[in-house]
Order: C-alpha cells, then sequence, then structure tokens
C-alpha cells in the first residue's frame, strides 16, 4: 500500500450563509483514479477547485504528500475542462512546448541547448502518442472536440504533474470518441504514474475508468430550506478495473442525475 497522496480532513465548504459541502474525510492513495459523481449542483466541481487551490475550504484540512496544500495552483496539480482548456492563439504544437518548456525551465532555471531540444522531443513523442503529430501546426479552433481534449489533457501533462484533476472532459464528445479518449487517457494515467480526480456524469464512464469511485450526495435535506445542507461523500467504492464490463457499458452513455443516479447506483453495487 502506498501512502495517501492527499489526507482530507473535516472539509467543508460555504458560499456565504449556504453550505456546499460538509464533513469530507478522506485518504487518497498514490496512483489512484478516483472517479466523482453525484447530482448536478452537488459540489464535484468545487471540490475539485479546492484540490486545485483555486478555491480555498471553509474549514477543515487538505494535506499533499504530508503538508498542507499550497494556497495557490502549482504546476504539479494540472486541471482539464469540458472545455477551452489550451491557448487558442498556440498552435498544437505550441500549446504543448510552452508547458515543457516551463517544466523544464523550472529544473534548470534557464532552458538552452540539450534541455531546449529535450522538450522539444518529449512534445514530439507526446503528439505521437495523443495522435495529432499530422495537425502539429495547427490551431485549437481548426480542430474537432475529441482532438481539442486530447490537446489539452496532453499539455496538462507537459508540466509533470503528480496530480491531474479532470472535470467532466468528455462531457461534450460522441459516445464513440469518448470510447478512443478512454483508452487514451488510462495509456497515459499508467504511463505517467499520476493520481487522477474525474468528475462525471456517466455512470458507465465512473466505473469504467476509474480504480475508486467518489459518490457525493446529501445525508441531511430539509424541502422546505434545500440549502440548509451541504453533500458530503456517502458511498467510497473501490473498483476492479478487471471486472467484467457493466451491461450495456460499450459506449452508451448514461447520464446520472438525483434519483436516476442513486437507482444506478443501488443497482450495481451494494451498500457499504
Ligand atoms: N463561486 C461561487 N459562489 C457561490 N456559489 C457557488 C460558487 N461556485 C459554486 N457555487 C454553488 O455551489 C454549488 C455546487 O456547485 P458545483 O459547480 O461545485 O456543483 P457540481 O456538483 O459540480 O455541479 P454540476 O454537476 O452541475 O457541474 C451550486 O449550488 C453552485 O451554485
Amino acid at each position: 500500500m502506498r501512502d495517501p497522496k492527499f489526507m482530507i480532513r473535516n472539509l467543508t465548504k460555504s458560499y456565504g450563509e449556504y453550505p456546499v459541502l460538509e464533513r469530507i474525510n478522506l485518504d487518497i492513495e498514490a496512483g489512484a483514479f478516483c472517479t466523482l459523481v453525484g447530482a448536478s449542483g452537488c459540489g464535484k466541481s468545487t471540490f475539485l477547485r479546492m484540490l486545485l487551490s483555486q478555491e480555498l475550504p471553509s474549514s477543515g484540512d487538505i494535506l499533499m504528500d504530508g503538508a498542507p496544500l499550497p494556497q495557490q495552483p502549482t504546476p504539479d496539480r494540472g486541471i482539464v475542462f469540458q472545455r477551452y482548456s489550451v491557448f487558442p492563439h498556440l498552435t498544437v504544437a505550441e500549446n504543448l512546448i510552452i508547458g515543457a518548456e516551463f517544466a523544464a525551465r523550472k529544473l534548470t532555471g534557464r532552458l538552452f541547448g540539450r534541455a531546449r531540444k529535450k522538450a522539444r522531443d518529449d512534445v514530439a513523442e507526446l503528439l505521437e502518442t495523443i495522435g495529432l503529430s499530422p495537425a502539429a501546426n495547427k490551431y485549437p479552433s481548426q480542430l474537432s472536440g475529441g482532438m481539442q481534449q486530447r490537446l489539452a489533457i496532453a499539455q496538462a501533462l507537459t508540466m509533470k504533474p503528480s496530480v491531474l484533476l479532470l472535470d467532466e472532459p468528455f462531457g461534450a464528445l460522441d459516445p464513440g470518441i469518448r470510447n478512443d479518449m478512454h483508452e487514451l487517457l488510462l495509456d497515459l494515467w499508467k504511463a505517467h504514474d499520476i493520481t487522477i480526480f474525474m468528475v462525471t456524469h456517466d455512470i458507465h464512464e465512473a466505473f469504467k475508468l476509474g480504480t475508486r469511485m467518489l459518490v457525493f450526495d446529501k445525508l441531511r435535506d430539509d424541502p422546505h430550506a434545500p440549502e440548509a445542507y451541504g453533500a458530503t461523500i456517502t458511498y467510497d467504492l473501490p473498483i476492479d478495473l478487471s471486472a467484467a464490463p457493466l451491461p450495456g457499458a460499450n459506449g452508451e452513455t448514461d447520464e446520472t442525475d438525483g434519483m436516476n443516479f442513486s437507482a444506478a447506483l443501488m443497482a450495481t453495487a451494494p451498500v457499504p
């Protein structure tokens, strides 16, 4: 068992007087692939933004590698959103080179000679891996949605993060393209030894990709005051990647929300 990458203790987040998340306690092992699911608006993106330090907790602690999380985003935590994560005014290759050079400069101070060549070779290899070598000189607006997301994931990896945060990265893609993206993401996860947190509304995607599924829901609810309580993690399910695929998991999507989501979950996993 590897040391926890993250230790999260009594984490809460409120906006003004409204709690969004409450009493979150988790240990996340290094190298985990956590899929985050739950009804719309229950705080999944807020949780990701706290892991990135784009938002600060209202109370509680997040430790990364045993130390308090830095209060600003840092290059070792990469993020990819559903859209618009890349620089529109840079070509595909330039989008990757800018990250690779930044990461290399962190080590050497300046980047020249062999280090510069190494950074550029790494980019060429990454372009090959994500299948975008032929599009190296195109601009993001000239790419399909799937190609843009491949670029966005690759760009996040050029900074050599140890943590990758993905907020519905495939939500806007067709099911067929999503399957290709799944394979690519799993390959990159294995090759780069990163810890991944991925928000998805697609329960099959959550089971297919994750080693662990975190389900966000409210334990307490007041119908007369729906904003009185925040969500917490109600299920923390280990997933066996070698298990047989779920029925209907062949590229079909199953958008999950509220009761539909709970029904899907109850049908597929025992309550711990
Ligand atoms: N900056 C903010 N200020 C005030 N309220 C916010 C802010 N950001 C998020 N919220 C509120 O916090 C709640 C959780 O939002 P969040 O985007 O984290 O949910 P989510 O589970 O990711 O939703 P979805 O699945 O629809 O993307 C929502 O009610 C939202 O309106």
